[in-house]
C-alpha cells in the first residue's frame, strides 16, 4: 500500500521548487541593463564619484557589471571579469563614494523593479563593500 501524499514535496521544498529566480522576477536582462546603464551614467558624471571613471570605457564596464549581476541573480550568464578586490583596489574608493554608488543604484532599481526584488539584489551586493572600499 502506498502512503498517502508520500510523493508530495514538503511545504518548504514546494516553495523552493516554484520560486522563480531573482533574475526572472526582476524582469531579466532588459531590467538589469537599464539599471546598470543608468547607475554608471550617473556615477561617472556626478563630481562626487566621477574621478574613478575618467579613463574607463563605459560600454565595456556596463557589460561586465550586467554579466556579473545576471550570474549572481540566477540568470545563467558567464562573468569572466576580475574579482571585486582586484578591479577596485587601484581606484582607492572611499566609503562615501561606495554609498553614493549604492544610493544611485537603489533609486534606479526603484524605478524598474519591485521593492522585494530591489532589496534582494541590494543584499547580494552589500557584502562586496569590504572588497571595494579602501578607506573611510
Ligand atoms: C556593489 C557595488 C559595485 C559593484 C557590484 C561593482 C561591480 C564592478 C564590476 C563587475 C566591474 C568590472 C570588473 C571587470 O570587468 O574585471 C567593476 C569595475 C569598476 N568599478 Fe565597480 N562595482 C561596484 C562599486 C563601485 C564603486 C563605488 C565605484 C567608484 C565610485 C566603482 C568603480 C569601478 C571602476 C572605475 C571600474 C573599472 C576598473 C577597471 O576597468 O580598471 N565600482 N565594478
Amino acid at each position: 500500500a502506498t502512503k498517502p501524499n508520500s510523493d508530495k514535496p514538503s511545504l518548504e521544498q514546494s516553495k523552493a521548487n516554484t520560486e522563480d529566480s531573482l533574475f526572472n522576477r526582476m524582469g531579466g536582462l532588459p531590467t538589469i541593463k537599464i539599471v546598470v546603464s543608468e547607475t554608471i551614467d550617473e556615477v561617472s558624471s556626478n563630481p562626487k564619484t566621477s574621478r574613478s571613471f575618467k579613463d574607463i570605457k563605459l560600454p565595456k564596464l556596463k557589460e561586465s557589471v550586467v554579466s556579473q549581476i545576471c550570474k549572481l541573480t540566477g540568470g545563467g550568464c558567464e562573468y569572466d571579469g576580475e574579482t571585486m578586490l582586484n578591479s577596485h583596489k587601484d581606484a582607492k574608493i572611499s566609503t562615501a563614494e561606495f554609498e553614493l554608488f549604492v544610493a544611485v543604484f537603489r533609486e534606479s532599481l526603484s524605478r524598474h523593479t519591485n521593492t522585494r526584488e530591489k532589496n534582494e539584489l541590494l543584499k547580494i551586493l552589500a557584502p562586496m563593500k569590504r572588497d571595494i572600499v579602501s578607506y573611510q
